[in-house]
């Protein structure tokens, strides 16, 4: 049997940066992964497949939109296996950096098999071998949720997990769940010229974010997506080999549809885990409960990523790997903070999201706090971008509490305010800062000037310095 000091569970994310941070400072690192390739949801089925279908659909969109401004009309329909070649590829050419063979080098063992616990220091692997492990960091990830839909076995059934895969496009799909897959992918195949209907159960689209924000997206959305709020498809009817998906809202509207697209949330990978046997605790998602310093309830079990439910994202189950590396490794007591952790969605417009919200603060703060907007630099104007936003929430120092904005490549330029946050910069900093004009920055340069702005008129020194102008100049 081979024992290990630490036994990372999955390949994806979360599990890679353990391994490879572990190994690099000479641990004896063992990593399970069930399949062939190393990178995970995000490399084979999330992110980078995702972000390569959204560029290929931008292009054939703006190619339509612009074209016919400028008299140009574009016919045709698109090719999806050139698309699907398209994601292959981006998801080939980042698989070499996640290939087994580096992870070998870097000097972890690295077996693709299913690992199960057999009690709390012990894995059995598929490929029949059991394996000890001082430490072990679960990062086995998260899957979509198959809500219950009446005849569903009727309908070509897509999750993130297929649609990358798809041999053709269907030409009319209802996407069930407008979150971030479902907003994401709705858009993009929106665009490649299939016809999208969204239903959600919620009353508003990005409830999660300010809802300012989700306010002006929306409209966004909607401009190109047929969507049903409040609303559910709880079954569906076939009329001698047409399908028909049943809408049930405030009015049920029935829709026709080749195939179902499934983006209603996601569960955590542990029902084939048998953590009862460690005595790992799991939440009523069936999430691992974690510490802050990522701990689950059995103490040398850690659990990162997806599987933790804290903070669904690629960057967070990379920064959590990090603190596990620390904690798992050197024994430290490190914590997880997630306050300086920004998200971004990829529609068009895209969404920035760093911090908490108007409405948090409302609640946090009562009225000890401040937001200055921006909407428009001289190049979103140059470029007729219309819909850049930007806010951001400050305490009564100026130190920024939260920052959301939306626009073309909203996740690039906001960034400088991920870095003000981190770094516990005051707002009027910005302005010290010099952007090259007219970049796209310069709305969150407007920004730190709004704020001078504010400061000066709540203050005296516009009536001293006139006054020192009318007297001595
Ligand atoms: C369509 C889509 C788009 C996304 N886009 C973004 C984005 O743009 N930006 C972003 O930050 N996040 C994005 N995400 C989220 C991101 O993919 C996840 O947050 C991230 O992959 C989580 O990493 P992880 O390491 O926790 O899990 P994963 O990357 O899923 O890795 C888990 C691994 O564990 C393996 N495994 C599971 N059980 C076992 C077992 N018993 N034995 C052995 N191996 C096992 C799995 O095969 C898998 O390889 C997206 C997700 C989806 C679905
Ligand atoms: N750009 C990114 O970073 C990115 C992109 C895609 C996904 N992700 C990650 O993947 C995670 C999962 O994405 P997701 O879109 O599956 O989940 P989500 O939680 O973002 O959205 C799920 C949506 O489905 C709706 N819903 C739930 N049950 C429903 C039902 N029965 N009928 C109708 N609507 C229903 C919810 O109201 C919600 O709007 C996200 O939380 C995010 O962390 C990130």
């Amino acid at each position: 049997m081979n024992n290990y000091d630490v036994i990372v569970i999955g390949g994806g994310s979360g599990g890679l940066t353990v391994a490879a941070g572990a190994a690099q400072f000479g641990a004896k690192v063992a990593l399970i992964e069930q399949k062939s390739g190393l990178g995970g949801d995000c490399l084979h089925y999330g992110c980078v497949p995702s972000k390569a279908l959204i560029a290929a659909a931008k292009e054939i969109h703006e190619v339509r939109k612009n074209g016919m401004k400028h008299g140009l009309e574009v016919k045709g329909v698109t090719d999806w296996s050139v698309i699907r070649n398209q994601i292959q590829s981006a998801v080939d050419t980042i698989q070499e950096h996640d290939s087994t063979s580096r992870f070998q080098n870097l000097g972890v063992d690295v077996h693709h098999a299913r690992a199960v616990f057999l009690d709390e220091h012990h894995l059995r692997l598929s490929s029949g071998k059991t394996i000890k492990g001082k430490r072990i960091v679960i990062a086995t990830g998260s899957s979509p949720v198959i809500p219950p839909i009446e005849n569903i076995e009727q309908v070509k059934v897509i999750t993130n997990e297929s649609l990358f895969y798809m041999e053709h496009l269907p030409e009319r799909i209802v996407m069930v769940g407008g979150g971030a897959i479902g907003m994401e992918m709705a858009q993009a195949l929106s665009r490649l010229g299939s016809e999208i209907t969204v239903v959600d159960h919620s009353d508003m689209l990005f409830k999660k974010e300010d809802k300012e924000i989700a306010e002006k997206m929306q409209k966004e959305m909607e401009k190109e997506l047929t969507i049903h709020l409040g609303a559910r498809v709880n079954k569906l009817e076939n009329n001698q080999g047409e399908i028909t998906a049943v809408i049930e809202g405030e009015q049920e509207k029935r829709v026709g549809i080749d195939a179902l697209f499934l983006a209603v949330g996601r569960k955590p990978n542990t029902e084939k885990l048998q953590l009862d046997r460690a005595g790992v605790e799991l939440d009523e998602e069936g999430a691992v409960v974690v510490n802050d310093r990522l701990q689950s309830s059995v103490s040398h079990i850690y659990a990162i990523g997806d599987v933790n439910g804290q903070f669904p994202f690629t960057h967070g189950a990379g920064e959590e790997g990090k603190i596990a590396v620390s904690n798992a490794v050197f024994g430290l007591k490190r914590k997880m903070n997630y306050e300086n952790l920004p998200w971004a969605f990829y529609t068009q417009p895209e969404i920035f999201h760093l911090g908490i919200t108007e409405e948090e603060a409302k609640t946090k703060l009562g009225e000890d706090y401040t937001v200055i907007r921006a909407s428009k630099a001289d190049r979103m104007i140059a470029e007729q971008d219309d819909t850049s936003f930007v806010k951001v929430i400050l305490d009564k120092k100026g130190f920024i509490l939260g920052a959301h904005g939306i626009g073309a490549n909203a996740s690039d330029w906001m960034q400088i305010l991920v870095m003000m946050k981190t770094n516990g910069q005051k707002i009027r900093e910005l302005s010290s800062i010099v952007h090259p004009y007219p970049a796209r920055t310069e709305i969150v340069k407007q920004l730190a000037d709004q704020y001078w702005r504010k400061k000066l008129f709540e203050s005296n020194i516009t009536k001293l310095t006139s006054k020192y102008i009318s007297v001595f100049r």
